[in-house]
């Protein structure tokens, strides 16, 4: 029997959080921290990336329906948020479990030392036996910032935190041939080990008012994670003890194996990089570069850079692709964009003599390369 994981990242969809009228589903709540419950007991620590604030801050604010405009569906979020975490936080103190609320935008994850103070909050947490419960800092995410929806933002915490396995829990069994909700024909597929564009094509958007990605954005999550080499299952949260079968390898909804190329440790620091999704600059590398990163997974040196794009600074994330424009990769550069082009073309000795010992790195160190 495959050993059973000891950190679990779980998350769980607003569809599946609210009831029929829109208000917070407290049964489905208790069994779920019900099931947190039961796995620490087992030695499993689960952290939940919760949705639902802006669900919930619907039915605190009186609005029968889901706002349109940002700044009134931020708003109900900092409503939600607050009756969301009460809600957690009652049910658990009842089971002895204390709870925290972490609440992260992208910038945080892109910011190294955010990152970090994210991270060693989290284990700190965990380690005092709380169950922390995060969600996305909606009342100050905006454009470029958001997650947008909270399926990439557990693959985040998912690699933050080096989790076994990543749960996302939402109102379907879990990745079918086509949306079961309007193709009556669409097949349960129970096991995924590559994410090609036939899988892509079959998961489509939303399926309620409440949900914000669909499965598309589930399958997205779920592509970084097999490069994390986290494997993740897709399933129905109602389903009873969802997550403690998933967590006992009950065979249940759709599981994304991952071909564990690289251990999620390893990964983790890269994966914040290839994840954040603000991307300042490109460097297109030269034929020789583009082999030595994706056969040998090698630096990118300035050497091989045959152009820069955007303007970013030093810490950066920048996108690399070859000669043909194929994105093999994304990184955290060291140099400015002014720089980069002052570099680009030169072997690290050449800058080393012109601008000093210092200055000569390469553009992007492999330990900050997620390559694709
Ligand atoms: N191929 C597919 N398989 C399963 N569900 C799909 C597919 N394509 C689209 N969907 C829709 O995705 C929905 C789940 O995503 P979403 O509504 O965002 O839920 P959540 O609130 O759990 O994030 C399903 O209810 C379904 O309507
Ligand atoms: N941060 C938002 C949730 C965004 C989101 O992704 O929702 P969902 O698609 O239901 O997981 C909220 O709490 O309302």
């Amino acid at each position: 029997m495959a050993k059973a994981p000891s950190l679990i990242v779980a998350k769980v969809g607003s569809s599946t959080l609210v009831d029929e009228h829109g208000a917070l589903d407290r049964a489905f709540i208790r069994s779920l921290c019900d099931q947190v419950v039961e796995l620490a007991h087992e030695g499993t620590h689960v952290v939940l990336v919760s949705s639902g604030a802006a669900a919930a801050g619907c039915d605190e604010l009186g609005l029968s329906e889901r706002p349109s405009d940002i700044m009134t569906l931020q708003a109900c979020a900092a409503a939600g948020q607050a009756k969301l975490t009460e809600a957690y936080a009652d049910v658990l103190a009842e089971r002895g479990i204390p709870c925290g609320q972490v609440l992260l935008t992208r910038r945080d994850v892109v910011d190294r030392e955010a990152y970090l103070n994210a991270r060693n909050t989290l284990m700190r947490l965990l380690e005092l036996g709380a169950m922390p419960v995060v969600n996305e800092n909606d009342t100050v995410s905006v454009a470029e910032f958001a997650f947008g929806d909270n399926d990439m933002l557990g693959a985040i915490v998912a690699g933050l935190v080096s989790a076994d396995l990543y749960v996302i829990l939402s109102d379907v069994d879990g990745l079918y041939t086509a949306n079961p909700q309007t193709d009556p024909t669409a097949k349960l597929i129970d096991r995924v080990s590559e994410i090609d564009g036939r899988v892509s094509s079959m998961a489509g958007g939303a399926g309620t008012s409440y949900g914000t990605g669909g499965m598309a954005s589930k399958v997205r999550a779920a592509r970084a994670m097999l490069a994390a080499g986290i494997p993740t299952v897709i399933c129905r949260g109602r389903r009873e003890r969802a997550l403690v079968d998933v967590a006992h390898g009950v065979k249940v909804g759709t599981r994304f194996e991952a071909s564990a190329k690289e251990t999620p440790h390893e990964l983790g620091r890269k994966l914040w990089i290839g994840l954040a999704e603000v991307v300042r600059g490109t460097l297109v590398v030269d034929d020789g570069a583009a082999r030595a990163v994706t056969e040998r997974g090698a630096s990118v040196l300035p050497v091989g850079v045959v152009e820069t794009r955007g303007t970013y600074v030093a810490g950066d994330v920048v996108d690399v692709r070859d000669l043909s424009g194929t994105l093999l990769g994304r990184g955290a550069v060291r140099y400015s964009s002014e720089d980069m082009s002052r570099v680009r073309g030169l072997k690290l000795d050449v800058i080393a003599r012109f601008l000093g010992e210092d200055a000569a790195q390469p553009a992007i160190h492999r330990d900050e390369l997620l390559v694709f």
